[in-house]
């Protein structure tokens, strides 16, 4: 809260007669951050909300601003729901100019936006269309706000994890990400897995919407009451505000994933993975193999054990920590992927010390979440938080036919974790034991975790894709607010 009185808030950093117009104007800076001129009548511009930055035109200064498009008067570029405008200035002296100049730097350098950023670009995700979000969206505004940037564009899966396990992270006071989630989940596991990973995974994370499914940046605009656009993205980067963000560590014998948006088994991760042989369809696919998985729906064997957070101990029966899981099965997808690395462990809480329930199949899916936003339009977890160092676990044992459609359709705005099929709680951390399926023991199932193919079973999907993990025991811990994520106030 600012403590200052209004008197201190008013006061002056700098107050000049200047030229707006061709009009010579009393204009003030006052230590609010406001600017104000009468210009007929009289004017007001925030600089920490509006202003992106400011550029020199000879003698006069430009101040780059934002505004909402429902309050813009003129408007150089349609940034859906934004517009860039600017306000021209002219000093009536150089040294005025000069005094104006850094009272303007000062104040923009205290608000702590960064100034340096490495940039990927996903020109593969989504509808493809990311070079033309960063060209249209992103490229403006950051020049308009004096950030110097650096463009990667990804030529290829874990391309923007390899360069960021090598990058000169001094270079850069932030990285982001111009794509859907599965870049932001790189850069992480590209973070956590350098020798120097507690300082690493310091590094500010941005996300501009241009892939399929957006989760987080859909989670992070939504919390803040936005739209989730490439605009207002972008501006959240400029006003270099966080917030912290939970990482949950995956892991399996010495084979490590870390993921912040979602673990999935069963259900919800066969439509995910499968329906990739439909990706023609556009994003019908989704809700066309719905139908398909529900009409033929599978049930698999299984057990879950977690621990509880407080509030959710009845859940399950107790048991104890069944110990960690080793795997000794590495199948031959898995094998190029299953690279030891000198980085981070996963978290060094006393797992047997803690108090274990567990719930056995059939299961129909078993659904963890980081955040409330699967994507765009599915809020899968409506109560989840970015760091309070839980996950939300949605579980759906056996479920009639009908209620399950109901319940999919009622993904986009939350309610389906009120339906009675489902358990929905709030786990410190998880066993997931995967098993095979009821009606034919010889096939099994699909983890999925941050749209990523985690581990496949016996005569399942076939893409070509490799997996991270054999398709057996794994276990989940959460690191409170591990990494940290550019977000708007
Ligand atoms: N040039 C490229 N060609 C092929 N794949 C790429 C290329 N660059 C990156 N990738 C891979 O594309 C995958 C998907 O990327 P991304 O997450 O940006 O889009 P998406 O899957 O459409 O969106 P979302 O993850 O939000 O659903 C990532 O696994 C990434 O490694």
């Amino acid at each position: 809260m600012d403590q200052r009185s209004d008197s201190e808030n008013l006061s002056p950093f700098i107050s000049d007669r200047v030229l707006v117009n061709g009009k010579v104007v009393p204009l003030t800076f006052t230590r609010d951050g406001k600017l104000r001129w009468n210009h007929n009548d009289l004017r007001c511009l925030n600089v920490e909300k509006e202003a992106l930055g400011f550029t020199f035109e000879g003698s006069r200064i430009r101040v780059n601003v934002v505004v909402e498009k429902r309050d813009r008067i003129l408007c150089f570029a349609n940034m859906g729901g934004i517009g860039r405008q600017s306000f021209v200035f002219e000093p009536l002296s150089l040294e005025s100019l000069t005094l104006w100049s850094q009272k303007l730097r000062d104040y923009i350098d205290s608000l702590g936006r960064p100034k340096r950023l490495l940039i990927f670009v996903n020109p593969f995700g989504g509808k493809k269309c990311a070079t033309k979000i960063f060209v249209e969206d992103v490229r403006p505004c950051l020049e308009d706000a004096d950030i110097q940037f650096t463009v990667i564009e990804t030529k290829h899966q874990l391309h923007a994890k390899e360069v960021v396990k090598t990058l000169d992270l001094s270079k850069y006071d932030g990285i982001v990400c111009v794509s859907g989630d599965g870049i932001l989940v790189e850069v992480i596991n590209g973070l956590l897995e350098r020798e120097d990973w507690s300082d690493a995974i310091k590094m500010p994370i941005g996300m501009v919407p241009a892939g399929t499914g957006n989760g987080m940046v859909k989670s992070l605009l939504d919390s803040a009451g936005e739209i989730c656009s490439p605009s207002n993205a972008i501006l959240a980067v400029i006003r270099g505000h966080t917030r912290s963000l939970d990482v949950a560590t995956i892991s399996q014998g010495k084979t490590r994933f870390f993921s912040v948006l979602m673990l999935a088994w069963g259900l919800i991760a066969d439509i995910d993975i499968e329906s990739e042989k439909y990706r023609w369809m556009g994003s019908a696919r989704i809700d066309f193999y719905a139908l398909q998985r529900i009409t033929y729906l599978r049930h698999y064997n299984g057990r879950v054990s977690f621990v509880p957070a407080p509030g959710f101990e009845e859940y399950g029966e107790q048991t104890s920590y069944s110990g960690e899981p080793s795997c000794e099965t590495s199948t031959s997808q898995q094998e190029s992927l299953n690279i030891q690395q000198p980085g981070y462990l996963g978290s060094d809480v006393k797992l047997e010390n803690m108090h274990w329930r567990t719930i056995s199949g059939p299961f129909v899916s078993i659904w963890l979440h980081n955040v409330p936003w699967g994507s765009e339009d599915v809020l899968a977890a409506p109560n989840a938080m970015f760091s309070d160092g839980y996950l939300d676990l949605i579980i759906v044992k056996d479920i009639p036919k009908l209620s399950l459609l109901s319940l999919l359709s009622k993904m986009n705005d939350g309610s389906h974790v009120h339906c009675p099929h489902v358990m929905y709680l709030k786990v410190k951390a998880f066993v997931l034991e995967p098993g095979a399926r009821i009606d034919d023991p010889m096939k099994e199932g699909i983890i999925d975790s941050d749209g990523e193919l985690l581990a496949r079973g016996n005569v399942t999907y076939k893409g070509n894709v490799k997996c991270y993990m054999a398709y057996d025991k794994l276990q989940i811990t959460v690191d409170q607010g591990l990494a940290t994520l550019f977000a708007p106030v």
